[in-house]
């Protein structure tokens, strides 16, 4: 099932420096048809009592973040992309959304690399495969550093006065003794955890793969 068609104004004219062509840079998410309105509703509808809400005030491209290709050859991911700070950036500090098509159970792409959960009671997630922000550069610690510096976090974007449920990333929190993070040096890649899952599913991929040529795929990214 391809995913639904971007709309005008969930998509953006200008596109951060390195965006690849092939892709649909986004400003809004862009749901699926499975998304039913009793769905939409509950993605508009915080249930806790305390939802962080992030106010949207600009869209598009953020100052914050940078796409960069890898090329140094004791990177994993060697060939591909990564992002970085643009910019330090403090202990607990909102870096930017995850943007994709939201997608039901119906329309998930199991062999998605780019796919994190956005509700898991409602099956729903953002997959940013062809479309997305420059969000889904953001690679895994592992192999590259000891641990992640950022997380993905569950908030509630306030666009125009109407909440919705989205995912963001999230610089690490200094922790309780004010040690655990620095925050995000410019110039140093946004890392963080897909989740154990993401990679025992690719591991076991992988060995099947050996007999029938196939990329292996993972399942979604997790939220740790
Ligand atoms: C969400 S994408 C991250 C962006 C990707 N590097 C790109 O350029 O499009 C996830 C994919 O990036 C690669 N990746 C991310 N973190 C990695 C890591 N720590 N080691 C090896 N590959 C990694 C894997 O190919 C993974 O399936």
């Amino acid at each position: 099932m391809p995913p639904a068609r971007p709309t005008k104004e969930a998509t953006s004219k200008k596109t951060p420096k390195g965006w690849p062509a092939s892709l649909t840079y986004l400003e809004k998410p862009v749901y699926s048809k499975f998304v039913t309105p009793d769905m939409r509703k509950e993605l508009q509808n915080p249930s806790s009592p305390d939802p962080v809400i992030i106010k949207q005030t600009k869209a598009g491209p953020t100052a914050l973040v940078q796409i960069s290709p890898i090329s140094d050859p004791a990177h994993p991911a060697k060939g591909q992309h990564g992002l970085l700070a643009a910019q330090h950036l403090p202990p607990d500090s909102f870096i930017l959304f995850y943007l994709g098509h939201v997608h039901a159970k119906e329309d998930a792409d199991s062999e998605s690399d780019y796919d994190l959960s956005l509700d898991r009671e409602l099956g729903i997630g953002v997959d940013a495969t062809m479309m997305g922000n420059e969000a889904r550069f953001i690679n895994d610690y592992r192999g590259i550093a000891s641990r992640p510096n950022a997380e993905f976090r569950n908030v509630w974007a306030d666009s125009g006065g109407m909440l919705e449920k989205r995912m963001a990333v999230f610089v690490f929190s200094a922790g309780k003794s004010g040690k655990r993070s620095k925050g995000v040096a410019k110039g140093e890649e946004i890392l963080v955890s897909y989740g154990k899952g993401f990679w025992t599913e690719r591991q076991k991929e992988g060995e099947q793969s050996t007999t029938i040529a196939a990329a292996p795929g993972p399942s979604n990214i997790g939220v740790t």
